[in-house]
Protein backbone atom coordinates (compact mmCIF):
# COMPACT_ATOMS: atom_id res chain seq x y z
CA UNK A 1 0.00 0.00 0.00
CA UNK A 2 2.76 2.40 0.84
CA UNK A 3 4.59 1.94 -2.11
CA UNK A 4 1.77 2.55 -4.36
CA UNK A 5 1.28 5.65 -2.71
CA UNK A 6 4.94 6.29 -3.34
CA UNK A 7 4.48 5.47 -6.43
CA UNK A 8 1.41 7.51 -7.48
CA UNK A 9 3.28 10.40 -5.36
CA UNK A 10 6.33 10.31 -8.24
CA UNK A 11 4.15 10.14 -11.19
CA UNK A 12 1.95 12.79 -10.21
CA UNK A 13 5.67 14.92 -9.35
CA UNK A 14 6.62 13.64 -12.28
CA UNK A 15 3.53 14.99 -14.36
CA UNK A 16 3.78 18.16 -12.56
CA UNK A 17 7.15 18.56 -12.96
CA UNK A 18 7.25 18.61 -16.92
CA UNK A 19 3.90 20.90 -16.92
CA UNK A 20 5.89 23.85 -15.09
CA UNK A 21 8.77 22.63 -17.44
CA UNK A 22 5.97 23.27 -20.48
CA UNK A 23 4.97 26.37 -19.28
CA UNK A 24 8.28 27.99 -18.80
CA UNK A 25 9.18 27.32 -22.34
CA UNK A 26 8.60 30.21 -24.39
CA UNK A 27 5.69 30.86 -26.47
CA UNK A 28 7.23 30.79 -29.32
CA UNK A 29 8.74 27.38 -29.12
CA UNK A 30 5.30 26.26 -28.12
CA UNK A 31 4.08 27.77 -31.28
CA UNK A 32 6.94 26.54 -33.12
CA UNK A 33 6.18 26.22 -37.23
CA UNK A 34 2.18 27.22 -36.29
CA UNK A 35 -0.09 26.08 -39.31
CA UNK A 36 -3.71 26.88 -39.95
CA UNK A 37 -6.47 24.98 -38.30
CA UNK A 38 -4.21 23.23 -35.77
CA UNK A 39 -2.87 25.46 -33.21
CA UNK A 40 -4.31 25.18 -29.52
CA UNK A 41 -2.97 28.33 -27.29
CA UNK A 42 -3.44 27.46 -23.76
CA UNK A 43 -0.81 29.28 -22.41
CA UNK A 44 -1.39 32.47 -20.56
CA UNK A 45 -1.07 35.46 -22.79
CA UNK A 46 0.16 37.83 -20.13
CA UNK A 47 3.41 38.80 -18.94
CA UNK A 48 4.63 40.82 -16.22
CA UNK A 49 7.50 41.15 -13.59
CA UNK A 50 9.10 38.78 -16.53
CA UNK A 51 7.25 35.91 -16.61
CA UNK A 52 4.05 34.74 -18.24
CA UNK A 53 0.77 35.46 -15.83
CA UNK A 54 -2.37 33.84 -15.89
CA UNK A 55 -5.44 35.84 -15.68
CA UNK A 56 -6.89 35.89 -12.12
CA UNK A 57 -10.68 35.62 -12.96
CA UNK A 58 -11.51 33.33 -16.53
CA UNK A 59 -14.70 35.31 -16.11
CA UNK A 60 -15.76 37.62 -18.99
CA UNK A 61 -13.37 35.91 -21.40
CA UNK A 62 -13.55 36.58 -25.25
CA UNK A 63 -12.70 33.95 -28.06
CA UNK A 64 -10.20 34.81 -30.15
CA UNK A 65 -10.52 34.13 -33.63
CA UNK A 66 -8.70 32.22 -36.79
CA UNK A 67 -9.59 34.66 -38.92
CA UNK A 68 -9.03 31.66 -42.01
CA UNK A 69 -10.87 29.52 -40.58
CA UNK A 70 -13.10 30.76 -38.58
CA UNK A 71 -12.10 28.73 -35.29
CA UNK A 72 -11.55 30.14 -32.21
CA UNK A 73 -7.90 30.08 -30.97
CA UNK A 74 -8.35 31.03 -27.43
CA UNK A 75 -10.65 32.45 -25.02
CA UNK A 76 -9.05 35.15 -23.47
CA UNK A 77 -9.88 36.39 -20.13
CA UNK A 78 -9.27 40.47 -19.58
CA UNK A 79 -6.79 41.84 -16.74
CA UNK A 80 -8.98 43.92 -14.31
CA UNK A 81 -7.52 46.30 -11.87
CA UNK A 82 -5.50 44.38 -9.79
CA UNK A 83 -3.56 42.76 -12.74
CA UNK A 84 -3.21 45.91 -14.38
CA UNK A 85 -2.16 47.53 -11.13
CA UNK A 86 0.34 44.79 -10.50
CA UNK A 87 1.83 45.05 -14.25
CA UNK A 88 2.17 48.81 -13.56
CA UNK A 89 4.30 48.55 -10.53
CA UNK A 90 6.27 45.43 -12.16
CA UNK A 91 7.09 48.52 -14.98
CA UNK A 92 7.73 50.67 -12.30
CA UNK A 93 10.32 48.94 -10.82
CA UNK A 94 12.10 48.13 -13.97
CA UNK A 95 11.84 51.87 -14.83
CA UNK A 96 14.11 52.86 -11.86
CA UNK A 97 17.20 50.31 -12.95
CA UNK A 98 16.67 50.71 -16.72
CA UNK A 99 16.80 54.47 -16.85
CA UNK A 100 19.77 54.56 -14.90
CA UNK A 101 22.00 52.40 -17.53
CA UNK A 102 23.62 54.53 -20.23
CA UNK A 103 22.04 54.88 -23.91
CA UNK A 104 24.84 52.54 -25.00
CA UNK A 105 24.38 50.22 -22.35
CA UNK A 106 20.38 50.04 -23.37
CA UNK A 107 20.94 49.72 -27.17
CA UNK A 108 23.20 46.86 -26.80
CA UNK A 109 19.97 44.75 -25.36
CA UNK A 110 17.73 45.93 -27.85
CA UNK A 111 20.19 45.25 -30.32
CA UNK A 112 20.48 41.43 -28.91
CA UNK A 113 16.38 41.98 -29.15
CA UNK A 114 16.60 42.15 -32.74
CA UNK A 115 18.98 39.49 -33.31
CA UNK A 116 16.73 37.03 -31.69
CA UNK A 117 13.78 38.21 -33.40
CA UNK A 118 15.65 37.78 -37.08
CA UNK A 119 16.46 34.55 -35.92
CA UNK A 120 12.90 33.67 -35.73
CA UNK A 121 11.23 35.82 -37.95
CA UNK A 122 9.57 32.88 -39.77
CA UNK A 123 7.68 31.34 -37.08
CA UNK A 124 6.72 34.79 -35.23
CA UNK A 125 5.43 35.78 -39.39
CA UNK A 126 3.85 32.15 -39.00
CA UNK A 127 2.06 33.35 -36.03
CA UNK A 128 0.61 36.37 -36.79
CA UNK A 129 -0.97 34.66 -40.09
CA UNK A 130 -2.36 32.28 -37.41
CA UNK A 131 -4.11 35.51 -35.46
CA UNK A 132 -4.11 38.29 -37.73
CA UNK A 133 -5.21 36.25 -41.36
CA UNK A 134 -3.05 38.17 -43.25
CA UNK A 135 -0.61 36.64 -45.79
CA UNK A 136 2.70 34.74 -44.81
CA UNK A 137 4.50 37.15 -47.86
CA UNK A 138 3.05 40.23 -45.40
CA UNK A 139 3.96 38.93 -42.49
CA UNK A 140 7.27 38.17 -42.83
CA UNK A 141 7.79 41.55 -44.15
CA UNK A 142 6.17 42.97 -41.26
CA UNK A 143 8.52 41.12 -38.60
CA UNK A 144 11.41 42.62 -41.25
CA UNK A 145 10.07 45.94 -40.39
CA UNK A 146 9.96 45.01 -36.59
CA UNK A 147 13.37 44.09 -36.49
CA UNK A 148 14.78 47.51 -37.96
CA UNK A 149 12.86 49.45 -35.55
CA UNK A 150 14.57 47.95 -32.85
CA UNK A 151 17.73 48.29 -34.04
CA UNK A 152 16.83 51.76 -35.56
CA UNK A 153 15.62 52.71 -31.60
CA UNK A 154 19.12 50.54 -30.49
CA UNK A 155 21.29 52.87 -32.43
CA UNK A 156 19.41 56.16 -31.55
CA UNK A 157 19.93 55.37 -27.62
CA UNK A 158 23.01 56.41 -27.44
CA UNK A 159 23.01 59.48 -29.41
CA UNK A 160 20.56 61.32 -26.95
CA UNK A 161 21.32 64.65 -26.01
CA UNK A 162 20.59 68.04 -24.66
CA UNK A 163 22.09 71.04 -25.56
CA UNK A 164 24.48 73.36 -24.29
CA UNK A 165 23.51 77.23 -24.02
CA UNK A 166 25.53 79.98 -23.23
CA UNK A 167 23.94 82.76 -20.60
CA UNK A 168 25.35 86.15 -19.78
CA UNK A 169 28.20 86.83 -17.73
CA UNK A 170 29.54 83.22 -18.33
CA UNK A 171 26.74 81.85 -17.08
CA UNK A 172 25.19 78.63 -19.10
CA UNK A 173 22.17 76.33 -18.95
CA UNK A 174 22.01 72.64 -19.93
CA UNK A 175 19.12 70.52 -21.13
CA UNK A 176 18.77 66.43 -20.22
CA UNK A 177 16.66 64.23 -22.29
CA UNK A 178 15.02 62.36 -19.61
CA UNK A 179 12.53 59.15 -20.02
CA UNK A 180 8.87 59.49 -19.11
CA UNK A 181 8.44 56.40 -16.41
CA UNK A 182 6.05 54.24 -16.76
CA UNK A 183 4.18 54.44 -20.61
CA UNK A 184 1.19 52.44 -21.76
CA UNK A 185 0.98 50.85 -25.18
CA UNK A 186 -2.23 50.46 -26.42
CA UNK A 187 -2.72 48.78 -29.94
CA UNK A 188 -4.99 48.07 -33.04
CA UNK A 189 -5.23 44.62 -34.75
CA UNK A 190 -4.15 45.31 -38.02
CA UNK A 191 -0.39 45.25 -37.41
CA UNK A 192 0.03 43.22 -33.70
CA UNK A 193 3.87 42.86 -33.69
CA UNK A 194 4.86 46.09 -35.69
CA UNK A 195 2.62 48.56 -33.40
CA UNK A 196 4.10 46.75 -30.26
CA UNK A 197 7.51 47.30 -31.55
CA UNK A 198 6.47 50.54 -32.91
CA UNK A 199 5.59 51.66 -29.18
CA UNK A 200 8.29 49.66 -27.29
CA UNK A 201 11.21 49.93 -28.92
CA UNK A 202 11.55 54.00 -28.62
CA UNK A 203 10.14 53.83 -25.09
CA UNK A 204 12.96 51.42 -24.00
CA UNK A 205 15.32 53.26 -26.14
CA UNK A 206 14.43 56.57 -24.21
CA UNK A 207 14.61 54.95 -20.45
CA UNK A 208 11.09 53.84 -20.12
CA UNK A 209 9.08 51.20 -19.21
CA UNK A 210 5.98 49.90 -20.69
CA UNK A 211 3.22 48.02 -20.27
CA UNK A 212 1.37 47.40 -23.69
CA UNK A 213 -2.12 46.00 -24.67
CA UNK A 214 -2.56 44.43 -27.58
CA UNK A 215 -5.89 44.38 -29.63
CA UNK A 216 -7.88 41.80 -28.01
CA UNK A 217 -8.41 40.33 -31.51
CA UNK A 218 -4.64 39.47 -31.90
CA UNK A 219 -3.26 38.73 -28.61
CA UNK A 220 -0.26 36.55 -29.59
CA UNK A 221 2.73 37.86 -30.86
CA UNK A 222 2.90 40.84 -28.24
CA UNK A 223 3.43 38.18 -25.48
CA UNK A 224 6.29 36.51 -27.94
CA UNK A 225 7.98 40.33 -28.17
CA UNK A 226 8.23 40.32 -24.21
CA UNK A 227 9.88 37.01 -24.14
CA UNK A 228 12.49 38.49 -26.76
CA UNK A 229 13.37 41.28 -24.67
CA UNK A 230 13.45 39.16 -21.44
CA UNK A 231 16.01 37.03 -23.68
CA UNK A 232 18.23 39.90 -24.78
CA UNK A 233 17.88 40.87 -21.40
CA UNK A 234 16.08 44.01 -20.37
CA UNK A 235 15.44 43.35 -16.74
CA UNK A 236 12.30 41.82 -15.62
CA UNK A 237 9.37 44.26 -15.58
CA UNK A 238 10.20 46.41 -17.86
CA UNK A 239 8.18 45.12 -20.85
CA UNK A 240 4.72 43.98 -19.65
CA UNK A 241 1.60 42.80 -21.60
CA UNK A 242 -1.94 42.70 -20.24
CA UNK A 243 -4.75 41.25 -22.13
CA UNK A 244 -8.06 42.95 -22.53
CA UNK A 245 -10.61 45.50 -24.07
CA UNK A 246 -11.94 48.80 -23.68
CA UNK A 247 -11.89 48.04 -19.55
CA UNK A 248 -8.45 46.75 -18.98
CA UNK A 249 -7.65 49.95 -21.63
CA UNK A 250 -9.37 52.48 -19.66
CA UNK A 251 -7.63 51.43 -16.39
CA UNK A 252 -4.12 51.97 -17.91
CA UNK A 253 -5.13 55.50 -18.89
CA UNK A 254 -6.74 56.01 -15.29
CA UNK A 255 -3.25 54.38 -13.45
CA UNK A 256 -1.85 57.02 -11.38
CA UNK A 257 1.34 55.77 -12.09
CA UNK A 258 1.29 55.56 -15.86
CA UNK A 259 2.79 58.96 -17.43
CA UNK A 260 2.29 58.27 -20.60
CA UNK A 261 -0.35 56.76 -23.15
CA UNK A 262 0.72 55.68 -26.88
CA UNK A 263 -2.61 54.63 -29.02
CA UNK A 264 -3.30 53.12 -32.41
CA UNK A 265 -7.07 52.97 -33.02
CA UNK A 266 -9.94 54.07 -33.97
CA UNK A 267 -10.75 57.76 -33.91
CA UNK A 268 -13.71 57.71 -31.90
CA UNK A 269 -11.82 55.28 -29.14
CA UNK A 270 -8.78 58.02 -29.43
CA UNK A 271 -10.99 60.66 -28.04
CA UNK A 272 -11.69 58.56 -25.03
CA UNK A 273 -8.24 57.92 -24.53
CA UNK A 274 -7.71 61.13 -24.77
CA UNK A 275 -10.11 62.43 -22.59
CA UNK A 276 -9.08 59.80 -19.66
CA UNK A 277 -5.18 60.78 -20.16
CA UNK A 278 -6.26 64.69 -19.62
CA UNK A 279 -7.35 63.64 -16.20
CA UNK A 280 -4.03 63.13 -15.12
CA UNK A 281 -2.77 65.41 -17.00
CA UNK A 282 -0.22 62.44 -19.18
CA UNK A 283 1.01 62.50 -22.81
CA UNK A 284 -0.11 60.91 -25.27
CA UNK A 285 0.25 59.69 -28.55
CA UNK A 286 -2.87 59.39 -30.85
CA UNK A 287 -1.91 57.46 -33.75
CA UNK A 288 -5.57 57.12 -35.36
CA UNK A 289 -7.75 56.57 -38.57
CA UNK A 290 -7.66 57.78 -41.92
CA UNK A 291 -9.67 58.25 -45.05
CA UNK A 292 -6.49 59.21 -47.42
CA UNK A 293 -6.27 60.69 -51.10
CA UNK A 294 -4.44 59.58 -53.59
CA UNK A 295 -4.13 61.96 -56.66
CA UNK A 296 -3.46 60.53 -59.98
CA UNK A 297 -2.22 63.52 -62.55
CA UNK A 298 -2.77 62.73 -66.31
CA UNK A 299 1.14 63.28 -66.89
CA UNK A 300 1.78 60.27 -64.38
CA UNK A 301 3.56 57.55 -65.44
CA UNK A 302 0.37 54.93 -65.84
CA UNK A 303 1.49 51.54 -64.98
CA UNK A 304 3.46 53.03 -61.87
CA UNK A 305 0.08 54.73 -60.51
CA UNK A 306 -2.10 51.70 -61.46
CA UNK A 307 0.90 49.81 -58.87
CA UNK A 308 0.52 52.72 -56.40
CA UNK A 309 -3.15 52.47 -55.98
CA UNK A 310 -3.23 48.23 -55.73
CA UNK A 311 -0.42 48.81 -52.46
CA UNK A 312 -2.38 51.88 -51.48
CA UNK A 313 -5.87 49.75 -50.99
CA UNK A 314 -5.29 46.47 -50.43
CA UNK A 315 -2.11 45.21 -48.50
CA UNK A 316 -3.79 43.52 -45.14
CA UNK A 317 -6.70 43.08 -46.67
CA UNK A 318 -7.43 46.75 -47.04
CA UNK A 319 -7.21 47.11 -43.40
CA UNK A 320 -4.34 49.64 -42.95
CA UNK A 321 -4.73 52.80 -41.54
CA UNK A 322 -2.89 55.24 -43.96
CA UNK A 323 -4.38 53.41 -46.94
CA UNK A 324 -5.61 56.14 -50.24
CA UNK A 325 -8.90 54.43 -50.31
CA UNK A 326 -10.50 58.32 -52.08
CA UNK A 327 -8.45 57.74 -55.41
CA UNK A 328 -8.77 60.71 -57.69
CA UNK A 329 -8.13 60.34 -61.53
CA UNK A 330 -7.73 63.39 -63.91
CA UNK A 331 -10.88 62.96 -65.79
CA UNK A 332 -8.49 62.17 -69.03
CA UNK A 333 -6.95 59.28 -68.06
CA UNK A 334 -9.45 57.44 -66.06
CA UNK A 335 -10.84 54.65 -68.52
CA UNK A 336 -7.39 53.47 -68.88
CA UNK A 337 -6.90 53.67 -65.24
CA UNK A 338 -9.94 51.88 -64.48
CA UNK A 339 -9.20 49.65 -67.23
CA UNK A 340 -6.17 48.24 -65.82
CA UNK A 341 -6.68 48.62 -62.34
CA UNK A 342 -9.71 46.37 -62.45
CA UNK A 343 -7.38 44.08 -64.34
CA UNK A 344 -5.40 43.51 -62.19
CA UNK A 345 -7.37 43.99 -58.89
CA UNK A 346 -9.43 41.10 -60.34
CA UNK A 347 -5.69 39.00 -60.72
CA UNK A 348 -5.11 38.84 -57.17
CA UNK A 349 -4.91 35.84 -55.63
CA UNK A 350 -7.06 35.41 -52.72
CA UNK A 351 -7.22 32.64 -50.34
CA UNK A 352 -4.94 30.34 -48.21
CA UNK A 353 -2.81 33.38 -46.63
CA UNK A 354 -0.11 30.06 -46.15
CA UNK A 355 1.01 30.06 -49.33
CA UNK A 356 3.53 31.48 -50.99
CA UNK A 357 1.25 32.60 -53.98
CA UNK A 358 -1.61 33.99 -52.21
CA UNK A 359 -1.82 37.86 -52.14
CA UNK A 360 -4.98 38.43 -50.07
CA UNK A 361 -5.88 36.44 -46.80
CA UNK A 362 -8.28 37.11 -44.68
CA UNK A 363 -10.48 40.08 -42.82
CA UNK A 364 -10.04 40.04 -39.09
CA UNK A 365 -13.88 38.92 -37.83
CA UNK A 366 -16.85 38.23 -39.00
CA UNK A 367 -18.18 41.40 -38.12
CA UNK A 368 -15.77 43.20 -40.04
CA UNK A 369 -16.30 41.35 -43.28
CA UNK A 370 -20.02 42.13 -43.04
CA UNK A 371 -19.40 45.80 -42.17
CA UNK A 372 -17.11 46.28 -45.22
CA UNK A 373 -19.64 44.23 -47.39
CA UNK A 374 -22.23 46.69 -45.99
CA UNK A 375 -20.18 49.25 -47.27
CA UNK A 376 -20.31 47.94 -50.63
CA UNK A 377 -23.88 47.63 -50.90
CA UNK A 378 -24.59 51.22 -49.45
CA UNK A 379 -21.87 52.81 -51.83
CA UNK A 380 -24.33 50.67 -54.92
CA UNK A 381 -27.58 52.10 -53.17
CA UNK A 382 -25.91 55.99 -53.45
CA UNK A 383 -25.05 55.40 -57.14
CA UNK A 384 -21.84 53.58 -57.13
CA UNK A 385 -20.71 51.27 -59.86
CA UNK A 386 -19.23 47.45 -59.00
CA UNK A 387 -16.30 47.35 -61.31
CA UNK A 388 -15.00 44.13 -59.50
CA UNK A 389 -15.19 42.27 -56.28
CA UNK A 390 -17.01 43.21 -53.17
CA UNK A 391 -18.33 39.56 -52.65
CA UNK A 392 -17.71 37.12 -49.79
CA UNK A 393 -15.11 34.50 -50.95
CA UNK A 394 -14.94 30.93 -50.15
CA UNK A 395 -11.88 29.36 -50.84
CA UNK A 396 -11.44 25.61 -52.38
CA UNK A 397 -9.57 24.32 -48.97
CA UNK A 398 -12.39 23.02 -47.11
CA UNK A 399 -10.37 23.63 -43.94
CA UNK A 400 -10.49 27.62 -44.81
CA UNK A 401 -14.49 27.64 -45.26
CA UNK A 402 -15.61 29.37 -42.02
CA UNK A 403 -12.98 32.32 -43.03
CA UNK A 404 -13.28 35.66 -43.30
CA UNK A 405 -12.40 36.28 -47.11
CA UNK A 406 -13.54 38.64 -49.66
CA UNK A 407 -12.90 39.64 -53.31
CA UNK A 408 -11.33 42.62 -53.25
CA UNK A 409 -13.22 45.62 -54.95
CA UNK A 410 -13.32 48.65 -57.28
CA UNK A 411 -15.96 51.28 -56.92
CA UNK A 412 -16.76 53.36 -59.68
CA UNK A 413 -19.04 56.50 -60.06
CA UNK A 414 -18.12 57.06 -57.25
CA UNK A 415 -18.83 61.20 -55.27
CA UNK A 416 -17.51 62.93 -52.24
CA UNK A 417 -20.72 62.97 -50.72
CA UNK A 418 -20.82 59.43 -50.47
CA UNK A 419 -20.60 57.24 -47.47
CA UNK A 420 -17.93 54.85 -48.79
CA UNK A 421 -15.78 57.72 -49.81
CA UNK A 422 -16.73 59.96 -46.45
CA UNK A 423 -15.81 56.99 -44.16
CA UNK A 424 -13.26 54.34 -42.70
CA UNK A 425 -14.07 51.12 -44.69
CA UNK A 426 -11.24 49.18 -43.27
CA UNK A 427 -11.57 46.70 -46.26
CA UNK A 428 -9.98 45.78 -49.57
CA UNK A 429 -12.55 48.41 -51.35
CA UNK A 430 -11.16 51.63 -53.44
CA UNK A 431 -13.29 54.43 -54.22
CA UNK A 432 -12.31 55.72 -57.43
CA UNK A 433 -13.29 59.56 -58.83
CA UNK A 434 -12.47 62.21 -61.66
CA UNK A 435 -11.09 65.14 -61.49
CA UNK A 436 -10.15 67.82 -63.66
CA UNK A 437 -7.93 70.56 -62.10
CA UNK A 438 -5.13 70.56 -59.59
CA UNK A 439 -6.83 73.26 -57.56
CA UNK A 440 -10.31 71.61 -57.54
CA UNK A 441 -8.80 68.04 -56.75
CA UNK A 442 -7.00 69.76 -53.49
CA UNK A 443 -10.01 71.75 -52.13
CA UNK A 444 -12.04 68.07 -52.39
CA UNK A 445 -8.95 65.98 -50.71
CA UNK A 446 -8.82 68.18 -48.16
CA UNK A 447 -12.48 68.28 -47.33
CA UNK A 448 -12.16 65.53 -44.42
CA UNK A 449 -11.82 65.73 -41.39
CA UNK A 450 -8.90 62.70 -41.41
CA UNK A 451 -5.11 63.55 -41.95
CA UNK A 452 -3.17 60.52 -41.94
CA UNK A 453 -1.68 60.28 -45.30
CA UNK A 454 -1.83 61.59 -49.04
CA UNK A 455 0.09 60.21 -52.34
CA UNK A 456 -0.08 61.84 -55.54
CA UNK A 457 1.68 60.14 -59.48
CA UNK A 458 2.79 62.94 -61.55
CA UNK A 459 5.87 63.46 -63.11
CA UNK A 460 6.29 67.19 -63.43
CA UNK A 461 8.37 67.61 -60.08
CA UNK A 462 7.22 70.87 -59.49
CA UNK A 463 3.71 70.19 -59.50
CA UNK A 464 4.57 67.11 -56.43
CA UNK A 465 5.79 68.89 -54.26
CA UNK A 466 3.09 71.37 -54.70
CA UNK A 467 0.65 69.25 -54.27
CA UNK A 468 2.64 67.78 -50.70
CA UNK A 469 2.86 70.94 -49.63
CA UNK A 470 -0.51 71.58 -49.74
CA UNK A 471 -2.25 68.40 -48.75
CA UNK A 472 -3.52 68.93 -45.09
CA UNK A 473 -1.95 64.99 -44.48
CA UNK A 474 1.00 64.11 -41.55
CA UNK A 475 2.49 61.73 -44.87
CA UNK A 476 2.24 62.20 -48.61
CA UNK A 477 4.02 59.95 -50.81
CA UNK A 478 5.20 61.13 -54.35
CA UNK A 479 4.81 58.70 -57.17
CA UNK A 480 4.54 55.50 -54.61
CA UNK A 481 2.20 54.39 -51.79
CA UNK A 482 2.55 52.75 -48.61
CA UNK A 483 6.35 52.99 -48.37
CA UNK A 484 6.72 53.60 -44.96
CA UNK A 485 9.61 52.96 -43.11
CA UNK A 486 10.67 52.92 -39.20
CA UNK A 487 13.47 55.41 -39.95
CA UNK A 488 10.42 58.21 -41.58
CA UNK A 489 8.31 59.84 -39.25
CA UNK A 490 4.75 58.60 -39.52
CA UNK A 491 1.52 60.55 -37.81
CA UNK A 492 -1.84 61.74 -38.62
CA UNK A 493 -2.78 65.54 -38.83
CA UNK A 494 -6.60 66.69 -38.21
CA UNK A 495 -8.57 64.12 -36.32
CA UNK A 496 -6.09 61.59 -37.32
CA UNK A 497 -3.69 62.08 -34.59
CA UNK A 498 -1.12 63.88 -32.44
CA UNK A 499 2.30 62.97 -32.18
CA UNK A 500 4.50 60.67 -34.44
CA UNK A 501 5.96 57.50 -34.58
CA UNK A 502 9.50 56.21 -36.19
CA UNK A 503 12.22 58.33 -37.30
CA UNK A 504 13.94 60.67 -34.89
CA UNK A 505 10.97 62.65 -34.10
CA UNK A 506 9.41 59.86 -32.02
CA UNK A 507 11.93 60.87 -29.43
CA UNK A 508 10.38 64.01 -28.52
CA UNK A 509 7.40 62.15 -27.77
CA UNK A 510 8.81 59.35 -25.25
CA UNK A 511 11.34 62.04 -23.63
CA UNK A 512 10.67 64.87 -21.29
CA UNK A 513 13.49 67.96 -21.23
CA UNK A 514 14.67 69.01 -18.01
CA UNK A 515 16.64 72.10 -18.26
CA UNK A 516 19.63 72.94 -15.38
CA UNK A 517 20.46 76.72 -15.21
CA UNK A 518 24.06 77.46 -13.61
CA UNK A 519 25.34 80.67 -12.37
CA UNK A 520 29.13 81.87 -12.47
CA UNK A 521 28.91 84.44 -10.49
CA UNK A 522 26.96 85.75 -7.17
CA UNK A 523 23.43 86.28 -6.98
CA UNK A 524 22.02 89.86 -7.93
CA UNK A 525 19.17 89.97 -5.18
CA UNK A 526 16.58 92.62 -5.53
CA UNK A 527 15.53 92.18 -1.83
N1 LIG B 1 -2.58 55.76 -37.37
C1 LIG B 1 -2.07 54.57 -37.17
O1 LIG B 1 -0.86 54.39 -37.05
C2 LIG B 1 -2.98 53.36 -37.09
C3 LIG B 1 -2.41 52.09 -37.20
C4 LIG B 1 -3.25 50.99 -37.14
C5 LIG B 1 -4.62 51.13 -37.00
N2 LIG B 1 -5.14 52.38 -36.92
C6 LIG B 1 -6.60 52.57 -36.80
O2 LIG B 1 -7.15 51.61 -35.90
C7 LIG B 1 -8.49 51.33 -36.24
C8 LIG B 1 -8.71 49.85 -36.27
O3 LIG B 1 -8.28 49.27 -35.09
P1 LIG B 1 -9.26 48.80 -33.93
O4 LIG B 1 -10.55 48.35 -34.53
O5 LIG B 1 -8.51 47.85 -33.07
O6 LIG B 1 -9.50 50.16 -33.13
P2 LIG B 1 -10.23 50.39 -31.74
O7 LIG B 1 -10.23 51.84 -31.51
O8 LIG B 1 -11.51 49.66 -31.69
O9 LIG B 1 -9.28 49.64 -30.67
C9 LIG B 1 -7.93 49.95 -30.54
C10 LIG B 1 -7.44 49.52 -29.17
O10 LIG B 1 -8.09 50.28 -28.18
C11 LIG B 1 -8.61 49.44 -27.17
N3 LIG B 1 -9.75 50.12 -26.58
C12 LIG B 1 -11.04 50.08 -26.98
N4 LIG B 1 -11.79 50.88 -26.19
C13 LIG B 1 -10.95 51.44 -25.29
C14 LIG B 1 -11.12 52.34 -24.21
N5 LIG B 1 -12.32 52.84 -23.89
N6 LIG B 1 -10.03 52.69 -23.48
C15 LIG B 1 -8.81 52.23 -23.80
N7 LIG B 1 -8.59 51.34 -24.80
C16 LIG B 1 -9.64 50.95 -25.54
C17 LIG B 1 -8.93 48.16 -27.92
O11 LIG B 1 -9.05 47.07 -27.05
C18 LIG B 1 -7.73 48.07 -28.83
O12 LIG B 1 -6.62 47.53 -28.15
C19 LIG B 1 -8.70 51.97 -37.60
O13 LIG B 1 -9.41 53.17 -37.43
C20 LIG B 1 -7.28 52.24 -38.08
O14 LIG B 1 -7.18 53.28 -39.01
C21 LIG B 1 -4.36 53.50 -36.95
N1 LIG C 1 3.40 51.03 -40.69
C1 LIG C 1 2.25 50.65 -39.96
C2 LIG C 1 1.12 51.54 -40.29
C3 LIG C 1 -0.08 50.88 -39.76
C4 LIG C 1 -1.33 51.44 -40.23
O1 LIG C 1 -2.37 50.77 -40.14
Amino acid sequence: MHARLLRHFFFFFFLRQKFLKMSQQPLLQLLHNASLGSLELKEPLNFWCGARVQARSAGNAEPVYEPATGRVLCDLPPCGAEEVDQAVRSAHAAYLKWSRLSGMERGRVLLEAARIMRERLVDIAKVEVVNNGKTLTEAKGNIHMAVQGIEYFAGIAPTLAGQHIQMPGGCFAYTRREPLGVCVGIGAWNFPLVLAVMKSAPALACGNAMVYKPSPMAPITAVILAEIYKEAGVPDGLFNVVQGGAETGSLLCHHPMVAKVSFTGSVPTGKKVMEMAAKGVKQVTLELGGKSPLIIFKDCELENAVKGALMANFLTQGQVCCNGTRVYVQRDILPQFLEEVVKRTKAIAVGDPMLDGTRMGALISRPQLDKVLGFVKEAQKQGARVLCGGEPFVPSDPKLKGGYFMSPCVLDNCRDDMTCVKEEIFGPVMSVMPFDTEEEVLQRANNTTFGLASGVFTRDVARAHRVAENLQAGTCFINNYNTNSVVVPFGGYKMSGIGKENGQAVIEYYTQLKTVVVEMGDVQSLF
